[in-house]
């Protein structure tokens, strides 16, 4: 039997399966059951210089025709058109479809869910999340049986790498994420990474599979790394802190002010340098799933580059190609709980306070009061001092976003604050 793989897009991703198809091919026959034959390479221009892995007689700017006639789609262009009408296209076509476009999924993932179960077909993805980690798999599968209540971790390797370069060799954010681009860790455009796009959408996946609810990029409260300046990194080192790009997706239990839901979040934490998430280096993600009957359960490993990437791609194409073969069909969308998804001030968490002040009796007494007024206890101080200024940290208990908003902005009100240099999240702790 044959089984016949369209691949659309051929850049970073799109080569290294193209490599594995080509290399692995007696292999991976043997592991699927069918022969994976290669029919067509979906490209933009004709004339692009190519990795010779990938023979020029299959590549065509016809995406259309090339999802005609496959049983198996892979999608590797990335964005939200066209990958978005030539998946539909392969689904009602009776194709199965692979995909790593994870800005796709989280913006408009249950429109292929619902194209895909109405045709009866795969939909598969766990490149989309986390690179060459099995964890959409083990989420949407695995912890099927239990009730998952908080997945935390590192799941943009493009930002990881940059952080760790700036923490590390002192390098400059743009310098960095140049860097990135050439390693082919990046999106096509960096902002999706720097600004948290990427990682956002990566969440948004991770919780809809968690959580049986359905979220949405846009539902996710989201601050990306372009405010992270070399003196913040330096203070996080200073005080025993790495900061790292981090995606929380976790239960809330109802209170007075809002009902059971989820709270989805992306944005740059401390986290104790003990933590094994500040062990995480370059572009390694690392993400932690706390089940009620699993308990902790932590998956590591590269969350981005062409090859490791590639390695989730066939795992997927693997599975569908044997269900093909022998009958079978992956999980539908799962969206029963359909919990709300509220606002990041559901979620309190602990932060860190760097302010310039000046330095004189009685300030610390004055500025612990702003934080009390506000109902944002504190945990630890500690002062750095300059000739008259002193640069001052405060790292708080749990505290709701909008308590701490109030205080930082009375900090800025107060004349012995000449101004607060940093906010930031602290986790792990
Ligand atoms: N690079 C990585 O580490 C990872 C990437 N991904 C995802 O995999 C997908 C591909 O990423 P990369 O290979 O890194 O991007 P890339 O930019 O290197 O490759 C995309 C290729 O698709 C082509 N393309 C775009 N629109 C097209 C169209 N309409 N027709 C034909 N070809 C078209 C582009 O010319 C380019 O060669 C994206 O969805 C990305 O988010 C997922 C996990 C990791
Ligand atoms: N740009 C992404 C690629 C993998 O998903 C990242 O840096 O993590
Ligand atoms: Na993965």
């Amino acid at each position: 039997m044959t089984v016949r793989v369209g691949v659309l897009g051929c850049g970073v991703v799109g080569t290294e399966v193209i490599r594995l198809l080509t290399t692995q091919a007696a292999d991976l026959e043997a592991r699927a059951g069918a022969r994976l034959e290669l029919v067509g390479v979906a490209v933009r221009s004709l004339e692009t210089p190519r990795d010779p892995v990938v023979d020029r007689a299959l590549l065509t700017t016809d995406a259309e025709a090339l999802v005609d006639r496959a049983d198996v789609v892979v999608e590797l262009m990335g964005g939200l058109e066209p990958a978005r009408s030539l998946l539909l296209r392969a689904i009602e076509r009776g194709a199965a479809v692979v995909t790593a476009n994870k800005a796709l999924l989280g913006a408009d993932g249950p429109t292929l869910y619902a194209a895909a179960d109405a045709a009866g077909v795969d939909l598969y993805f766990e490149a989309a999340v986390a690179g060459a980690i099995p964890l959409v798999r083990p989420v949407r599968e695995s912890l099927a049986g239990d009730a998952v209540t908080r997945v935390l971790g590192i799941v943009n390797g493009t930002t990881n790498y940059v952080l760790d370069q700036m923490a590390t060799t002192g390098a400059d954010l743009d310098v960095a994420v140049k860097q990135a681009q050439e390693l082919g860790y990046a999106e096509a455009d960096p902002t999706a990474d720097v600004a948290g796009f990427d990682a956002a959408a990566k969440a948004a996946i991770l919780a809809s599979l968690a959580f049986h609810t359905r979220v949405s990029v846009d539902q996710v409260h989201r601050e990306g790394i372009g405010a992270v300046t070399a003196e913040d990194v330096a203070w996080a080192a200073e005080t025993g802190y790495v900061i790292k790009l981090l995606a929380v997706a976790e239960r809330v239990a109802a209170t007075a002010d809002h009902p059971q839901g989820v709270v989805v979040r992306v944005h740059p934490a401390l986290v104790p340098s003990g933590h094994p998430l500040a062990g995480v280096r370059q572009a390694f993600n690392a993400v932690f799933v706390e089940a009620d009957a699993a308990g902790e359960l932590m998956f590591y490993g590269r969350g981005a580059g062409g090859r490791p990437t590639a390695s989730a791609v066939l795992g997927d194409v693997v599975t569908v190609a044997r269900h093909r073969v022998r009958g079978g069909r992956g999980p539908i969308e799962s969206r029963y709980a359909d919990l709300p998804v509220l606002d990041v001030g559901a979620a309190p968490t602990r932060y860190q306070v760097r302010m310039r002040v000046a330095d004189r009796p009685g300030v610390l007494a004055t500025v612990a009061a702003v934080f009390a007024e506000h109902g944002v206890s504190i945990e630890a101080v500690r002062q750095a001092d300059g000739d008259d200024t002193a640069d001052l940290l405060v790292v708080t208990h749990l505290a709701p976003e909008s308590a701490l908003a109030g205080t930082v902005e009375a900090l800025g009100h107060l004349d012995a604050v000449h101004g607060v240099l940093s906010v930031l999240r602290v986790e792990g702790a």
